[in-house]
């Protein structure tokens, strides 16, 4: 493509150096540039990539984009642009001739629920007669192919690639998350979303987003920005930021399970084989069977029951699709055992996401409840005092563990949630002197070795959750990603005590 049919996508202005170029290659690290590529300098918040045009135009990159102009050889085109990733997103989009454009988009955003809603909006996109593509934080896939995603949401030029990757491949619709950083980083900018969901916002991400404030002026950038937005949203008004922002689309479809909306809850009944509701929508009433369990999967099927209206499906077809969906990989999965225990690994990383997921499990009324989780490391420090107060206050027994500690101290880590336990009936003790009675916790640092102490400790009719890495198949400790599976250990675990089913792995 040439440079000029790029150029005509953006307001930018070249300042110098040749114009009848065709670049090889779109790419904003010097480090994968390779001969014709165009090189995008992004201002970053760890290192500013105009620092590396020289290190760019030295690996042979004919053309770069700044935001600020400088010195570059005359052979070299120089294109200066208000905001880089912005130019970025539009230009990969046009450089791979804007594959959203064939294709139905649905974006999810919120703090939790966006992976659990694709998987019941890829159902009920099949349930259309369309042909789904997912992006979110599991994988990206389309059809039997998925490869694993390294961002919930990917960097525009990636996600631009693969956009033209599924529609080769037959896809007609799209559902992703859209994570706020994406929405910060005008990853999606140009995306013209059908349909954008809302579930939820709480305090998470606070390292990266300066305040609540900030990090709901990203998210609301789906709905009420100018990137061009969501035609049609679907908003959950359970949470005070929901509220907000029906405010700014009060042609919204509405959600609540507490108050007036267009899709509510009637009647429901819960118990460990799952959910089963009756729904007012605006088709009509659904009757809902699901396998999911928990108060919050019933927000998320009715987050999902909104989108599918707008997709124009009839009741029974609403109940058909979401009912097929039985489990979502990571998100309070059942790992069987001969314990009579209910073992339970679980994503949530977060202090909302722990309290639901610890509610749902109370919810089923078992003898006691054990918990192992830590916190991740180079991530949101605030989220972990929060977290051990809401694993010890839901939790007869807590393990406090290691979650991804990346570059930081896990000690360090494990004592900041510490520091938020201060409750005075609950004692922290050492593995070998739990009280058999009563609120304790203790402090195992090696994830897997918690994680078999736990198994150690279980009795029938007790819960195990261990929360904080769901699906994620690997642990990073210092910049080492290595294997690490909690389904995996908890496996190893129970067959350590003989108590894995013949039929389980
Ligand atoms: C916090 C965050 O979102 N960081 C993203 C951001 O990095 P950054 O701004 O820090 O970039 P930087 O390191 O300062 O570098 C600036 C520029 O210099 C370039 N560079 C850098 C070094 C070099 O030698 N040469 C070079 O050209 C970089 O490629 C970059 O373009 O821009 C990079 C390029 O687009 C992203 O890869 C990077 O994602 C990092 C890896 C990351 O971990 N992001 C996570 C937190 C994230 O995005 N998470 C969300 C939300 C998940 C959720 O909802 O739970 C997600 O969507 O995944
Ligand atoms: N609607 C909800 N409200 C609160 N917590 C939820 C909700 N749905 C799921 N959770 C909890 O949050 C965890 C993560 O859920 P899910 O992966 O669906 O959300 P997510 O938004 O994709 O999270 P992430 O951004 O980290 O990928 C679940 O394991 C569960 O504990
Ligand atoms: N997408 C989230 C996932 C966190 C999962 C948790 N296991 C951790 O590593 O902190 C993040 O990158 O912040």
């Amino acid at each position: 493509m040439q440079l000029t049919e790029l150029l005509s996508q953006i307001d930018g202005r070249q300042l110098s150096g040749p114009v009848d170029l065709c670049p090889t290659l779109l790419c904003h690290d010097s480090r994968q540039v390779c001969e014709g590529a165009l090189f995008f300098a992004l201002p970053g918040a760890q290192q500013d990539g105009h620092a590396f045009v020289p290190a760019a135009i030295a690996a042979g990159a004919c053309a770069v984009v700044v935001e600020r102009p400088l010195p570059v050889p005359e052979s070299v085109a120089l294109i200066q642009v208000a905001d880089c990733r912005r130019a970025m997103a539009r230009m990969a989009a046009a450089w791979y001739g804007f594959p959203a454009r064939q294709l139905l988009c649905i974006g999810v955003t919120g703090t939790n629920g966006k992976t659990t809603l694709t998987y019941l909006i890829e159902a009920l996109l099949r349930q259309a007669g369309h042909r789904p593509a997912v992006i979110g934080t599991i994988s990206n896939r389309f059809d039997g192919y998925s490869q694993p995603a390294s961002h919930t949401t990917p960097e525009s030029i990636d996600l631009q690639a693969l956009l033209a990757d599924f529609c080769q491949r037959g896809a007609t619709a799209l559902v992703m998350e859209v994570s706020s950083h994406a929405l910060q980083q005008q990853r999606v900018f140009g995306i013209d979303f059908a349909i954008g969901l809302f579930t939820n916002l709480t305090p998470e991400h606070l390292d990266y987003h300066a305040d609540m404030e900030q990090y709901f002026a990203a998210k609301q950038r789906l709905f009420c920005g100018d990137m061009p937005g969501c035609r049609q949203a679907v908003i959950h008004l359970g949470d005070a930021y929901g509220q907000r922002l029906w405010q700014c689309r009060p042609d919204a479809l509405t959600v609540a399970l507490e108050q007036d909306a267009a899709v509510r809850p009637l009647a429901v009944r819960q118990s460990l084989a799952g959910i089963e509701a009756r729904i007012a929508t605006p088709a009509g009433p659904v009757e809902l069977r699901s396998a999911l369990v928990g108060r919050f999967n019933l927000e998320n099927l009715c987050c999902a029951l909104g989108v599918g209206c707008c997709l124009g499906l009839d009741t029974e077809a609403l109940a058909r699709a979401l009912g097929q969906v039985a489990a979502v990989p990571g998100r309070l999965e059942r790992i069987e055992n001969t314990l009579d225990a209910l073992v339970l690994v679980d994503y949530a990383h977060t202090g909302d996401a722990l309290e639901k997921a610890l509610q749902a499990v109370a919810d089923l009324r078992p003898r006691r409840i054990l918990t192992v989780f830590g916190c991740g490391g180079d991530r949101d420090p605030r989220k972990r005092p929060v977290m051990g107060a809401v694993a010890v206050a839901a939790s007869d027994l807590t393990v406090v563990t290691s979650d991804n500690p990346r570059t930081e101290d896990p000690l360090a880590i494990i004592d900041q949630i510490c520091a938020g336990i201060r409750d005075p009936r609950v004692v922290r003790c050492a593995p070998e002197t739990v009280p058999p009675v009563g609120s304790a916790y203790v402090v195992i640092p090696d994830r897997a070795a918690a994680i078999a102490w736990a198994v150690e400790q279980l009795r029938g009719g007790d819960v195990l959750l261990v929360a904080g890495k769901g699906h994620e198949d690997y642990q990073i400790i210092g910049s080492r990603k290595q294997h690490f599976d909690d389904r995996e250990q908890l496996r190893l675990a129970l067959r350590q005590r003989g108590a894995l089913p013949r039929n389980g792995r």
